[in-house]
């Protein structure tokens, strides 16, 4: 089966952003940007949907939220439905961040359901798995990963490979500690293994993103991963310069032919 499959950069700009600072990065960003063989999105705060989305409507920077609700609509205050977000032309929605599930308390089974309630209005989810420090010196990365994947798995397996991978070892995210192209690498292959047994050939076409102080430096060797099928960019997202160069990496990498 040969397998088309672009990578993605996607900037999570977390609780970051003006309406100032907003035109600022995203007008840099959009003139440097050129003719980008890899698909890029920025996922923005929910109160700047509209302004982002109205910049980056008709270019080449696809709209992202940073959570959406497991729930359909009601009494849930503060959340943000997916047929809201639709309604802002959100393409991606990162669902299960370290920091949803450190600060919000969100289990293997929200991020499930929010998973699903973002599949079916047509916004791909971005699934966030990782491990923690005392997890990954425990020697537990592995079981972490795989049960909190397991999880989507197991209640969206029809449509899994409409989704979105995003591999973020907590202890990697802003914090200038990466993970070693090679460590990265061996979580996405069992990622990917994971993901055959489940969709079958399917799996090669579905995108692992690697996060965690992802830059312009080391983007080129993560990149150059096989399993590594672009980046989830937290604080290198923010500065325009920092973010082309790791997308230029992403193309250098397609360009080179490192992938199909
Ligand atoms: O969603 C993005 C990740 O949490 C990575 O953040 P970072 O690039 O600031 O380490």
């Amino acid at each position: 089966m040969t397998v088309h499959k672009s990578k993605l950069i996607a900037g999570n700009w977390k609780m970051n952003a003006s309406l100032a600072s907003n035109e600022t990065l995203l007008k840099a960003v959009l003139e440097g940007l050129g003719a980008s063989v890899c698909d890029v999105a920025v996922c923005v705060p929910g109160p700047y949907l509209a302004q982002v989305g109205g910049i980056v409507s008709g270019s080449a920077i696809a709209l992202g939220a940073q959570d959406v609700s497991a729930h359909p609509s009601g009494a849930y205050t503060g959340e943000q439905s997916a047929a809201m977000l639709q309604e802002f032309g959100v393409r991606y929605a990162i669902v299960g961040h370290s920091e949803r599930r450190q600060y919000h308390g969100e289990r293997d089974e929200v991020v499930s359901a929010k998973t699903a309630m973002a599949l079916r209005h047509g916004i791909t989810p971005i699934v966030c798995v990782g491990e923690t420090l005392a997890e990954r010196e425990a020697g537990q990365t592995e079981e972490v990963v795989k049960r909190q994947l397991a999880a989507v798995i197991h209640d969206n397996g029809h449509c899994i490979s409409e989704i979105v991978v995003a591999y973020e070892p907590v202890w990697a995210i802003g914090t200038g500690k990466t993970a070693t192209p090679e460590q990265a690498q061996a979580v996405h292959h069992l990622l990917r293994a994971q993901l055959h047994h489940a969709a079958g050939d399917h799996a090669a076409g579905i995108r692992i993103l690697y996060g965690g102080s992802m830059n312009a430096a080391n983007a080129p060797q993560l990149l150059a991963q096989p399993d590594i099928d672009g980046g989830l960019i937290g604080g290198a997202s923010l500065k325009s310069a920092d973010f082309l160069q790791i997308i230029a990496a992403a193309n250098d990498v397609a360009k080179a032919g490192v992938r199909p």
